[in-house]
């Protein structure tokens, strides 16, 4: 009997302990979001958290791109509102408003996640860039804050491996353009917590967005799929088996889908799809569908990175 109650005892005080340890077993309620990059998914992110009630702070490394991006943001505010807001334009100048204040900029990433619950990282898709800002702000930022990265095709067990907190690391995987996509990716890597996870789906969930939740698997879910098809259709024009604007129409009136490969290719961003293509064909130097694409590179080369930068496989108005 006493050496029932001792055994209980021992296994309360463990919970007791267990639930007063640290903020590494607590469950984060995110309030304040610190966003790296300011590029078309950061300034959609930042917009998604700023509408629903977070304080934002966006960061890039220069006052120029921030100015961009807070001017993106208003524009896409506009698109919102005219929809959301069509029998009272004032309230939806107001809505405006009180968004825009919810955004803070700066050029300085230390300052920015002093007070952060969350820092989600949407630069450049390239790993050691990622892992140096992750370890660079791991000393930064407080204990509790956690580190998502909005990779499209990079393991976050790597990023997370430079920094002190693997467990308080996780993907969130956004889609373009952030306000208009409903779907979140929510990655859980083997050192990502339950709280971490917990916290990352609640905040999903406060964005008005659906969370899926991926493993740490290459692709996770959507480009898993998406990528090698949108390679098929790069290979098939290669191939001379068909132009780009058919293949386009083809996928859009007979498969149902929104865009094209080749003009969803412009809208993701050359640059970003060569960086995500040439790390896989890295990982599977094997599999033809990564082979390099001299049509990809080359228009990388020119500077022609799709709609950002008014050519891509099409041209564009500004
Ligand atoms: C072929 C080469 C291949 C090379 C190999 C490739 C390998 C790699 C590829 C992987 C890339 C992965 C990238 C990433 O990790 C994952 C992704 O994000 S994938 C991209 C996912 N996104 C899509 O699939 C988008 C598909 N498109 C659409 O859903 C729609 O076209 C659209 C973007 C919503 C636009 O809609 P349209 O009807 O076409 O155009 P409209 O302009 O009329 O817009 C409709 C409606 O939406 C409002 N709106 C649009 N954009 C915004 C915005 N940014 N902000 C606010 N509102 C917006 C607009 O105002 C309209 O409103 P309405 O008039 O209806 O009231
Ligand atoms: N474009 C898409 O459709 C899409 C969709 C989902 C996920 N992603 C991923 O999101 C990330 C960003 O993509 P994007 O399309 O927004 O790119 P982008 O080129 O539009 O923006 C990237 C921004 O990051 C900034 N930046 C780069 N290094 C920085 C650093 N060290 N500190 C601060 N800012 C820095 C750049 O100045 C730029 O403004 C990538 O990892 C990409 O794979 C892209």
């Amino acid at each position: 009997m006493f050496r029932l109650f001792s055994s209980n005892m021992a296994f309360f005080t463990h919970q007791i302990q267990r639930s007063f340890s640290s903020s590494v077993v607590r469950n984060v309620v995110i309030k304040n979001v610190t966003i790296i990059g300011g590029g078309q998914m950061g300034a959609g992110i930042a917009q998604v958290a700023a509408s629903t009630g977070h304080s934002v702070t966006l960061v890039d490394m220069t006052d120029d791109i921030l100015k961009k991006a807070m001017k993106g943001i208003q524009g896409s505010l506009r698109r919102v509102v005219k929809k959301k807001f069509s029998d009272d334009p004032e309230s939806g100048d107001d809505f405006i408003q009180k968004v825009m204040q919810n955004v803070s900029t700066t050029t300085n990433p230390a300052a920015a996640v002093t007070t952060s619950d969350l820092v989600v990282e949407a630069i450049v898709e390239n790993m050691k860039i990622k892992q140096d800002l992750f370890g660079f702000l791991d000393k930064m930022a407080p204990e509790h804050t956690i580190f998502a990265s909005n990779t499209s095709s990079l393991p976050i067990s790597d990023m997370a491996s430079a920094t002190s907190r693997p467990d308080r690391c996780g993907g969130l995987h956004f889609f373009n353009p952030v306000p208009m996509m409903k779907l979140v990716e929510v990655v859980a890597t083997s050192s990502t917590s339950p709280e971490t996870s917990e916290s990352l789906l609640n905040f999903t969930k406060a964005l008005g967005k659906t969370p899926v939740c991926c493993k740490d698997t290459p692709g996770f879910i959507v480009n898993r799929l998406l990528v090698p098809y949108m390679m098929e259709a790069l290979r098939l024009h290669e191939r001379g088996h068909g132009s780009k604007e058919d293949i386009d129409i083809a996928m859009k009136l007979g498969a149902g889908y929104p865009m094209g490969p080749f003009e969803l290719s412009d809208y993701v961003g050359l640059d970003t799809i060569k960086f995500i293509t040439d790390g896989w064909r890295e990982k599977e130097p094997d599999n033809p569908l990564f082979a390099p694409s001299d049509l990809l590179n080359k228009l990388v080369a020119e500077g022609k990175l799709g709609k950002k930068s008014l050519e891509g496989f099409y041209k564009y108005n500004k």
